[in-house]
């Protein structure tokens, strides 16, 4: 278990990190979210004691980092993958981190094996691609057979049947009743993964909350529902007073209405649905929406005009009295300002 007390690191004036309060949890993968810069490697190398708090406490398994005695028996973690001694093999790496925290030697090729590295074993790290790098950064973590796990990026530069690998290895590290923590920007990725979420921004705590949860909180659900008779869908939808938005292909999108009930009202008009589909937004449009007034660093959208919704575009005039177009799709980290107007 990993708990954090009011951690704060400021930087000059930077604060990085700015009174976190949370518990990560054993026998699950939690995920650590949050825009560039929003302080989650500085928060990993604070539970790691590679930096100190201007205040605040964090401890694992009820110690700080520094008081544990063999930390990599402890915590096995992966920061920065190329954080290693290039000139060393790969065996040999691991052995130095072995013989330092009182691991026995076989546990190395044991690990190199987990990892995929063994026919490598010999050969110097510095030779090796960013997925080779990840991959015995992840050996190093498992190393000391540690009860708590960190991995900050751990699907960088791994090919998709390293990242399918990575994800099993967490979720089976969790299972085993291991403390999983793990930060990505690869939202579909962590979707996958995490089962719980951390989110932060700008160095506070936006979301402590179950993945389920945290879609279903921040993002919107509803109804698509196409019809060859669209003005007649519109107008009963009109009529029953429903929320009605503009989707992809000429499809309509009913916000609060269960779909039997869309259903049955369509039945009863003896209206012919091409379409009646639940939709929920996936964790990369909740992310977005919960972060959008913490990014730090926006892209620009190289001058031209902003995107609009896929395949649909703003259909405002064709969509009477309660319809209206979703609007332009997220820019950036999410600048949805209609979606958030509607939703609050
Ligand atoms: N050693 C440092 N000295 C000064 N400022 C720092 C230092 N390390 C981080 N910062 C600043 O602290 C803030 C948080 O940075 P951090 O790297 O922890 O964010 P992050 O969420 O990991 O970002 P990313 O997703 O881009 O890796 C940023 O504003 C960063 O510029």
């Amino acid at each position: 278990m990993i708990e954090l007390r009011g951690l704060t690191k400021h930087y000059g004036d930077t604060v990085a990190v700015d009174h976190l309060t949370f518990t990560v949890r054993p026998g699950i993968v939690t995920g650590f979210l949050g825009p560039n810069g929003a302080g989650k490697s500085t928060t990993m190398r604070m539970m790691l004691g590679l930096d100190n708090p201007t205040a605040g406490t964090v401890r694992i398994d009820g110690k700080h980092y520094r008081q544990l005695k063999n930390p990599l028996t402890y915590v096995g973690a992966l920061l920065d993958a190329k954080a290693m001694h290039g000139g060393r093999s790969a065996a040999n790496h691991l052995l130095c981190l072995a013989q330092s925290n009182g691991i026995p030697r076989a546990r190395v090729a044991e690990v190199l094996d987990l990892v995929g590295l063994a026919s490598v074993a010999g050969k110097r790290s510095k030779g090796f691609s960013l997925g080779m790098g990840q991959r015995l950064g992840i050996a190093a973590a498992l190393l000391g057979n540690p009860r708590v796990l960190l991995f900050d990026e751990p699907v960088n530069g791994l090919d998709p049947e390293g990242i399918h690998w990575i994800r099993n290895l967490m979720k089976n590290l969790a299972a085993q009743g291991r403390t999983v923590f793990v930060s990505s920007h690869l939202m579909s990725e962590m979707a996958l993964t995490a089962e719980h979420l951390v989110v932060i921004g700008r160095g506070r705590l936006l979301a402590d909350t179950s993945m389920a949860e945290f879609i279903e909180q921040n993002s919107r659900s509803y109804v698509r529902v196409r019809s060859p008779e669209r003005e007649r869908l519109l107008t009963m939808l009109y009529r029953e007073g429903m929320r009605v938005f503009a989707g992809e292909a000429g499809a309509l999108e009913v916000d609060g209405v269960p779909a039997e009930r869309l259903g049955e009202l369509a039945a009863a008009e003896r209206l012919v649905l091409h379409e009646l589909s639940p939709q929920q937004a996936s964790l990369e449009e909740a992310f977005m929406q919960l972060t959008a007034g913490v990014v730090e660093y926006h892209a620009r959208n190289g001058g031209g005009p902003p995107p609009t919704v896929q395949g649909g575009g703003p259909v405002r005039s064709a969509v009477p009295q309660g319809a209206m177009s979703r609007g332009p799709a997220p820019d950036g980290w999410g600048t949805d300002r209609q979606w958030q107007r509607k939703r609050s």
